[in-house]
Protein backbone atom coordinates (compact mmCIF):
# COMPACT_ATOMS: atom_id res chain seq x y z
CA UNK A 1 0.00 0.00 0.00
CA UNK A 2 1.42 3.79 -1.02
CA UNK A 3 2.52 5.54 1.88
CA UNK A 4 0.22 8.09 3.29
CA UNK A 5 2.53 10.15 5.29
CA UNK A 6 5.95 10.96 3.52
CA UNK A 7 9.15 12.90 5.34
CA UNK A 8 11.30 14.44 3.17
CA UNK A 9 14.05 14.85 5.39
CA UNK A 10 17.17 14.44 7.89
CA UNK A 11 18.54 11.53 9.94
CA UNK A 12 21.24 11.89 12.91
CA UNK A 13 22.99 9.99 15.11
CA UNK A 14 23.23 11.72 18.08
CA UNK A 15 26.58 10.59 20.02
CA UNK A 16 25.59 11.83 23.84
CA UNK A 17 28.55 12.00 26.63
CA UNK A 18 27.35 12.75 30.20
CA UNK A 19 30.04 14.45 32.36
CA UNK A 20 30.10 16.29 35.34
CA UNK A 21 31.24 19.59 33.93
CA UNK A 22 31.73 20.66 30.56
CA UNK A 23 35.46 20.62 29.49
CA UNK A 24 37.12 23.93 28.65
CA UNK A 25 39.23 24.70 25.35
CA UNK A 26 41.50 22.00 25.17
CA UNK A 27 40.74 20.29 28.15
CA UNK A 28 39.67 16.53 28.48
CA UNK A 29 37.15 15.29 31.08
CA UNK A 30 36.03 12.31 32.28
CA UNK A 31 32.51 11.47 31.48
CA UNK A 32 30.58 8.92 32.92
CA UNK A 33 27.98 7.34 30.42
CA UNK A 34 27.52 7.33 26.79
CA UNK A 35 24.78 6.31 24.44
CA UNK A 36 23.96 6.68 20.47
CA UNK A 37 20.37 8.13 19.92
CA UNK A 38 18.70 8.50 16.76
CA UNK A 39 17.57 11.52 16.16
CA UNK A 40 17.49 14.31 13.02
CA UNK A 41 14.11 16.17 12.61
CA UNK A 42 12.61 14.28 9.44
CA UNK A 43 13.40 10.72 11.01
CA UNK A 44 12.04 12.16 14.53
CA UNK A 45 8.78 13.11 12.72
CA UNK A 46 8.39 10.01 10.84
CA UNK A 47 8.55 7.51 13.47
CA UNK A 48 6.19 9.37 15.50
CA UNK A 49 3.73 9.16 13.05
CA UNK A 50 4.60 5.52 12.09
CA UNK A 51 4.26 4.75 16.10
CA UNK A 52 0.46 5.87 15.39
CA UNK A 53 -0.18 3.41 12.65
CA UNK A 54 0.59 5.51 9.36
CA UNK A 55 2.12 4.28 6.75
CA UNK A 56 5.60 5.92 5.91
CA UNK A 57 8.04 7.07 3.79
CA UNK A 58 11.00 8.49 4.78
CA UNK A 59 12.88 10.33 1.96
CA UNK A 60 16.54 10.97 3.40
CA UNK A 61 20.16 10.27 2.66
CA UNK A 62 22.71 8.94 5.33
CA UNK A 63 26.42 7.43 4.79
CA UNK A 64 27.32 3.95 3.58
CA UNK A 65 29.59 3.51 7.23
CA UNK A 66 28.01 1.96 10.84
CA UNK A 67 25.72 4.79 11.79
CA UNK A 68 24.12 4.79 8.04
CA UNK A 69 23.70 1.17 8.51
CA UNK A 70 22.08 0.92 12.33
CA UNK A 71 19.50 4.10 11.09
CA UNK A 72 18.75 1.90 8.24
CA UNK A 73 17.70 -0.89 10.89
CA UNK A 74 16.15 1.48 13.04
CA UNK A 75 13.85 3.14 10.79
CA UNK A 76 12.63 -0.27 9.68
CA UNK A 77 12.05 -1.46 13.20
CA UNK A 78 10.12 1.46 13.34
CA UNK A 79 7.90 0.16 10.11
CA UNK A 80 8.78 3.12 7.77
CA UNK A 81 9.51 2.00 4.26
CA UNK A 82 13.35 3.02 3.56
CA UNK A 83 12.96 2.36 -0.40
CA UNK A 84 14.22 5.90 -0.71
CA UNK A 85 16.92 6.36 2.06
CA UNK A 86 19.83 6.55 -0.01
CA UNK A 87 23.21 5.67 1.53
CA UNK A 88 26.18 7.64 -0.29
CA UNK A 89 29.82 6.83 0.02
CA UNK A 90 30.54 10.50 -0.51
CA UNK A 91 29.43 11.84 3.07
CA UNK A 92 29.38 10.46 6.53
CA UNK A 93 26.05 10.02 8.13
CA UNK A 94 24.73 13.39 10.01
CA UNK A 95 26.14 13.49 13.61
CA UNK A 96 25.49 15.33 16.39
CA UNK A 97 27.91 15.22 19.27
CA UNK A 98 26.08 16.60 22.59
CA UNK A 99 27.86 16.96 25.78
CA UNK A 100 25.90 17.59 28.69
CA UNK A 101 26.71 18.56 32.49
CA UNK A 102 25.14 17.56 35.58
CA UNK A 103 22.86 20.90 35.43
CA UNK A 104 21.72 19.73 32.25
CA UNK A 105 23.50 22.62 30.38
CA UNK A 106 25.11 21.10 27.22
CA UNK A 107 27.54 21.76 23.86
CA UNK A 108 26.48 20.31 20.68
CA UNK A 109 28.32 20.42 17.16
CA UNK A 110 26.13 19.24 14.18
CA UNK A 111 27.58 18.05 11.12
CA UNK A 112 25.36 17.31 8.87
CA UNK A 113 27.39 15.08 6.58
CA UNK A 114 25.46 12.87 4.11
CA UNK A 115 21.81 15.23 4.58
CA UNK A 116 22.80 17.84 2.95
CA UNK A 117 23.81 15.36 0.10
CA UNK A 118 20.16 14.38 -0.33
CA UNK A 119 19.16 16.54 -4.13
CA UNK A 120 16.66 16.88 -6.91
CA UNK A 121 17.82 13.38 -8.08
CA UNK A 122 16.37 11.82 -4.80
CA UNK A 123 13.17 13.83 -5.34
CA UNK A 124 12.63 12.30 -8.82
CA UNK A 125 13.37 9.21 -7.71
CA UNK A 126 10.66 8.99 -5.37
CA UNK A 127 7.94 11.31 -7.10
CA UNK A 128 5.29 8.72 -7.64
CA UNK A 129 5.39 7.63 -3.72
CA UNK A 130 5.32 12.10 -3.27
CA UNK A 131 2.84 12.55 -5.31
CA UNK A 132 0.96 9.70 -3.86
CA UNK A 133 0.48 10.21 -0.70
CA UNK A 134 -1.93 11.66 1.82
CA UNK A 135 0.60 14.30 3.28
CA UNK A 136 4.13 15.56 2.66
CA UNK A 137 6.03 17.10 5.67
CA UNK A 138 9.39 18.88 5.27
CA UNK A 139 11.89 20.27 7.08
CA UNK A 140 14.90 22.79 7.08
CA UNK A 141 17.63 20.03 8.09
CA UNK A 142 18.58 19.29 4.70
CA UNK A 143 19.09 21.79 1.57
CA UNK A 144 16.64 23.96 1.70
CA UNK A 145 16.13 24.23 -1.89
CA UNK A 146 15.51 20.54 -1.78
CA UNK A 147 12.87 20.88 0.80
CA UNK A 148 10.88 23.63 -1.42
CA UNK A 149 11.27 21.87 -4.28
CA UNK A 150 9.50 18.77 -2.74
CA UNK A 151 6.56 21.16 -1.67
CA UNK A 152 6.25 21.72 -4.70
CA UNK A 153 6.22 18.95 -6.32
CA UNK A 154 3.26 17.64 -3.60
CA UNK A 155 1.67 20.70 -3.92
CA UNK A 156 1.12 19.76 -8.05
CA UNK A 157 -0.22 16.44 -6.93
CA UNK A 158 -3.25 17.88 -4.33
CA UNK A 159 -0.77 16.47 -1.76
CA UNK A 160 -1.31 18.43 1.62
CA UNK A 161 1.95 19.98 2.48
CA UNK A 162 3.12 20.30 6.43
CA UNK A 163 6.08 22.65 6.66
CA UNK A 164 8.25 23.23 9.52
CA UNK A 165 10.90 25.89 9.23
CA UNK A 166 13.27 24.21 11.58
CA UNK A 167 16.32 24.86 12.10
CA UNK A 168 14.72 28.58 11.37
CA UNK A 169 16.31 30.50 8.79
CA UNK A 170 16.21 34.46 8.87
CA UNK A 171 15.78 34.72 5.37
CA UNK A 172 13.63 31.98 4.82
CA UNK A 173 12.63 32.04 0.37
CA UNK A 174 9.10 33.45 0.66
CA UNK A 175 7.81 30.84 -1.67
CA UNK A 176 7.90 28.22 1.65
CA UNK A 177 4.88 30.27 2.52
CA UNK A 178 2.94 29.91 -0.73
CA UNK A 179 3.83 25.80 -1.01
CA UNK A 180 2.55 25.21 2.41
CA UNK A 181 -0.89 24.11 3.62
CA UNK A 182 0.14 23.67 6.88
CA UNK A 183 3.00 26.34 8.87
CA UNK A 184 4.23 25.25 11.93
CA UNK A 185 6.82 26.35 13.90
CA UNK A 186 7.98 26.91 17.36
CA UNK A 187 8.10 30.25 19.60
CA UNK A 188 11.72 30.43 18.99
CA UNK A 189 11.17 29.78 15.17
CA UNK A 190 8.88 32.17 14.94
CA UNK A 191 10.78 35.10 16.28
CA UNK A 192 13.71 34.47 14.04
CA UNK A 193 11.35 34.71 11.18
CA UNK A 194 9.02 37.66 12.15
CA UNK A 195 11.64 39.49 14.32
CA UNK A 196 9.18 39.40 17.24
CA UNK A 197 9.96 37.56 20.27
CA UNK A 198 7.26 35.49 21.88
CA UNK A 199 6.89 36.11 25.58
CA UNK A 200 2.71 35.37 25.90
CA UNK A 201 -0.59 34.18 23.97
CA UNK A 202 -0.63 37.93 22.55
CA UNK A 203 2.77 37.74 20.99
CA UNK A 204 1.70 34.55 19.73
CA UNK A 205 -1.54 35.74 17.71
CA UNK A 206 0.48 38.64 16.53
CA UNK A 207 3.27 36.15 15.00
CA UNK A 208 0.50 33.63 13.58
CA UNK A 209 -1.03 36.83 11.79
CA UNK A 210 1.93 37.93 10.55
CA UNK A 211 3.31 34.25 9.14
CA UNK A 212 -0.35 33.80 7.68
CA UNK A 213 0.01 37.11 6.03
CA UNK A 214 3.01 35.57 3.88
CA UNK A 215 0.30 33.38 1.58
CA UNK A 216 0.13 30.14 3.78
CA UNK A 217 -3.07 28.84 4.60
CA UNK A 218 -2.91 27.91 8.41
CA UNK A 219 -0.19 28.65 10.30
CA UNK A 220 0.62 26.81 14.35
CA UNK A 221 2.96 28.09 16.44
CA UNK A 222 3.80 25.43 19.18
CA UNK A 223 4.26 27.13 22.60
CA UNK A 224 5.73 24.29 24.94
CA UNK A 225 3.53 23.75 27.94
CA UNK A 226 0.94 26.13 26.44
CA UNK A 227 -0.14 24.01 23.51
CA UNK A 228 -0.92 25.87 20.35
CA UNK A 229 -1.71 28.99 18.69
CA UNK A 230 -3.53 28.52 15.26
CA UNK A 231 -4.90 30.54 12.70
CA UNK A 232 -5.70 30.19 9.24
CA UNK A 233 -7.56 31.62 5.90
CA UNK A 234 -10.44 30.29 6.53
CA UNK A 235 -10.71 31.16 10.15
CA UNK A 236 -8.74 34.10 10.60
CA UNK A 237 -9.58 35.07 14.44
CA UNK A 238 -5.92 33.13 16.06
CA UNK A 239 -7.10 30.21 18.37
CA UNK A 240 -5.22 29.10 21.14
CA UNK A 241 -5.44 25.01 21.88
CA UNK A 242 -3.97 23.94 25.11
CA UNK A 243 -1.76 20.92 25.94
CA UNK A 244 -2.66 19.22 29.12
CA UNK A 245 -1.04 19.30 32.14
CA UNK A 246 1.97 16.98 32.89
CA UNK A 247 5.13 16.40 34.69
CA UNK A 248 7.23 17.12 31.91
CA UNK A 249 11.13 14.83 32.52
CA UNK A 250 12.86 16.32 29.19
CA UNK A 251 10.89 18.15 26.47
CA UNK A 252 13.54 17.47 23.88
CA UNK A 253 11.94 16.13 20.28
CA UNK A 254 8.17 17.51 21.73
CA UNK A 255 7.95 19.84 18.54
CA UNK A 256 9.16 16.88 16.21
CA UNK A 257 6.20 14.03 18.10
CA UNK A 258 3.73 17.02 17.61
CA UNK A 259 4.52 17.51 13.69
CA UNK A 260 4.89 14.00 13.17
CA UNK A 261 0.87 13.14 15.08
CA UNK A 262 -0.62 16.11 12.79
CA UNK A 263 0.54 14.05 9.71
CA UNK A 264 -0.91 11.15 11.09
CA UNK A 265 -4.15 12.94 12.14
CA UNK A 266 -4.17 14.86 8.13
CA UNK A 267 -3.96 11.48 6.68
CA UNK A 268 -5.95 9.20 8.35
CA UNK A 269 -9.06 11.65 10.05
CA UNK A 270 -9.35 14.18 7.40
CA UNK A 271 -12.52 14.88 8.43
CA UNK A 272 -11.58 16.02 12.15
CA UNK A 273 -11.45 19.60 12.99
CA UNK A 274 -8.23 21.36 12.61
CA UNK A 275 -8.57 22.51 16.40
CA UNK A 276 -9.15 18.71 17.07
CA UNK A 277 -6.61 17.58 14.85
CA UNK A 278 -4.24 19.75 17.06
CA UNK A 279 -5.92 19.06 20.23
CA UNK A 280 -4.73 15.29 19.94
CA UNK A 281 -1.45 16.15 18.63
CA UNK A 282 -0.78 18.03 21.72
CA UNK A 283 -1.89 15.05 23.83
CA UNK A 284 1.17 12.95 22.00
CA UNK A 285 3.23 15.28 22.35
CA UNK A 286 2.49 15.56 26.20
CA UNK A 287 3.33 12.32 26.15
CA UNK A 288 6.61 12.26 25.03
CA UNK A 289 7.62 14.98 27.45
CA UNK A 290 6.97 12.67 30.01
CA UNK A 291 9.89 10.28 29.29
CA UNK A 292 14.08 11.01 28.29
CA UNK A 293 15.07 10.88 25.16
CA UNK A 294 13.94 11.89 21.08
CA UNK A 295 12.56 8.92 19.58
CA UNK A 296 12.95 7.04 22.91
CA UNK A 297 10.20 8.93 24.24
CA UNK A 298 7.78 8.90 21.31
CA UNK A 299 4.65 6.78 21.87
CA UNK A 300 3.21 3.99 20.29
CA UNK A 301 -0.92 4.07 19.29
CA UNK A 302 -0.82 0.45 21.72
CA UNK A 303 -0.22 2.51 24.72
CA UNK A 304 -2.45 5.61 24.34
CA UNK A 305 -5.63 6.36 25.25
CA UNK A 306 -8.15 5.09 22.31
CA UNK A 307 -10.73 7.89 22.10
CA UNK A 308 -7.67 9.55 20.36
CA UNK A 309 -7.87 7.29 17.82
N1 LIG B 1 5.82 20.91 29.36
C1 LIG B 1 4.92 20.47 28.48
N2 LIG B 1 3.72 20.00 28.90
C2 LIG B 1 2.80 19.54 28.02
N3 LIG B 1 3.00 19.51 26.68
C3 LIG B 1 4.17 19.97 26.21
C4 LIG B 1 5.19 20.46 27.07
N4 LIG B 1 6.23 20.83 26.31
C5 LIG B 1 5.88 20.58 25.03
N5 LIG B 1 4.64 20.07 24.96
C6 LIG B 1 3.90 19.66 23.74
O1 LIG B 1 4.81 19.60 22.67
C7 LIG B 1 4.49 20.56 21.66
C8 LIG B 1 5.75 21.12 21.07
O2 LIG B 1 6.49 21.74 22.11
P1 LIG B 1 7.49 22.94 21.84
O3 LIG B 1 6.73 24.14 21.41
O4 LIG B 1 8.34 23.08 23.06
O5 LIG B 1 8.31 22.37 20.61
P2 LIG B 1 9.82 22.59 20.25
O6 LIG B 1 10.35 23.82 20.93
O7 LIG B 1 9.90 22.55 18.77
O8 LIG B 1 10.48 21.31 20.87
P3 LIG B 1 11.89 20.68 20.52
O9 LIG B 1 12.70 21.75 19.82
O10 LIG B 1 12.43 20.30 21.86
O11 LIG B 1 11.55 19.52 19.66
C9 LIG B 1 3.63 21.59 22.37
O12 LIG B 1 2.80 22.27 21.45
C10 LIG B 1 2.85 20.70 23.32
O13 LIG B 1 1.83 20.02 22.64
Amino acid sequence: MAAQVVVVGSCMTDLVSLTTRLPRAGETVLGHKFFIGFGGKGANQCVQSARLGANTSLICKVGKDSFGNDYVENLKKNGISTAFVDQTTDAATGTASIIVNSEGQNVIVIVPGANLLLNSEDLKRASDVICKAKVLVCQLEITPAVSLEALKMARASGVKTLFNPAPALADLDPQFYIYSDIFCCNETEAEILTGIPVGNLEDAEKVGRMLLERGCKLVIVTLGAEGCMMISVEEPIPKHVPAGKVRAVDTTGAGDSFVGALAFYLAYYPKLSMEEMIRKSNCIASVSVQASGTQSSYPYRKDLPQDLF
